[in-house]
């Protein structure tokens, strides 16, 4: 049987749920990453990428908190750098691991990764992308007064949150060497909370401050690096349409037609279910023999014994 390249995208809840401690972090992407030594049993090439969204906000306000000539704040490109390198070197820990505990002998590599974007974006007018902790809105005000550059927002009923500019994904800088490895078998976490965003200036590139999707990125990598399956995973088992509501209904093999009235439906939160539905979509439309599949680190499981989720085709 030929390898299926297999492009995982890891929501908040694989790293993060209430308890911001790097023990607590280090904990769930260790139960993660069991999960997760299932597809390699199984045969398959595991193209790991991640959120971001706590762990870059709350690296903002530490820099924030000891801003001074002697320890600057390191602006928000570095901070999603720094992201990547914490949350890669949790995974990478805890694969190794759990990989020895199953006498896997495989490699594992964390690249650090610049997502290129437009720097004339129009996003970067329009902060969307929700980081850091949830705040009341009094102390949202409180913040939006000692720091008048950052926006608020209201995050989908659970709190307000500190929002920055989300521009799409172009390119990736090293979805080349991303690729080499995936052909040398090594496990890789790249794309991490969506890539580090940088603009092109001649051949420069320069990094800009706002943090990318992490499932726009997810699959521009999968469209790179030509996974054969994006699978992006998050907190619930499937897509529903009238989420949320008395008559809901789970969405299990659905077209990209579908999806498509579902959208303009209004069916998918803005900033939380929309943009994996956007990828799925996008993903699916550029390679039209291959599925995308929408559901939770649970159900990988049943996910690996047959088709779980759910599962867009073209
Ligand atoms: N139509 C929908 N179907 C299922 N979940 C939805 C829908 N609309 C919004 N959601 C919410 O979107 C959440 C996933 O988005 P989010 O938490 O931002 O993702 P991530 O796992 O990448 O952090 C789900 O857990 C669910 O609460
Ligand atoms: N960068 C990003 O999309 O992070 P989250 O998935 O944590 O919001």
């Amino acid at each position: 049987m030929t390898k299926r390249k297999i492009v995982v995208a890891l929501g908040g809840n694989a790293i993060l749920s209430t308890d911001a401690s790097a023990s607590a972090q280090i904990k769930a992407v260790k139960e993660t990453v069991k999960q997760l030594v299932a597809f390699v049993k199984q045969g398959d090439q595991l193209i790991i990428s991640h959120g971001n969204g706590p762990q870059v906000g709350n690296l903002l306000i530490q820099q924030a908190a000891s801003d001074s000539e002697k320890t600057p704040a390191m602006p928000l490109d570095t901070v999603g750098a720094m992201s990547q390198g914490e949350i890669g070197y949790w995974m990478q820990n805890a694969f190794n691991e759990v990989l020895a505990e199953e006498g896997l002998a495989l490699d594992v590599a964390t690249i650090v990764t610049q997502t290129i974007v437009d720097a004339k974006d129009e996003a970067f007018q329009n902060p969307t992308k929700p980081i850091g902790p949830f705040y009341s809105e009094a102390e949202a005000k409180k913040q939006q007064s000692i720091n008048p550059e950052a926006h608020f927002v209201e995050d989908a009923g659970r709190g307000w949150r500190r929002v920055v500019p989300s521009p799409r994904p172009i390119g990736i800088q090293e979805a080349p060497v991303i690729q080499k490895l995936v052909e040398g078998n090594v496990i890789t976490i790249s794309a991490g909370g969506g890539g580090v965003p940088v603009a092109k200036e001649g051949n420069k590139l320069r990094g800009v401050e706002a943090v990318i999707d992490k499932d726009f990125a997810s699959e521009k990598l999968a469209e790179l690096v030509g996974a054969d399956m994006l699978i992006i995973l998050t907190a619930v088992d499937n897509v529903y349409v009238n989420f949320n509501k008395p008559d809901q209904k789970k969405l299990t093999n659905v077209s990209v037609a579908e999806l498509e009235d579902y959208i303009k439906d209004d069916q998918f939160a803005k900033g939380s279910m929309l943009p994996k539905i956007q990828a799925a979509i996008e993903y699916v439309n550029n390679r039209p023999d291959s599925k995308a599949i929408i559901t939770s680190l649970d159900n990988v499981k049943n996910l690996l014994a047959h088709d779980a989720g759910t599962i867009i085709t073209k």
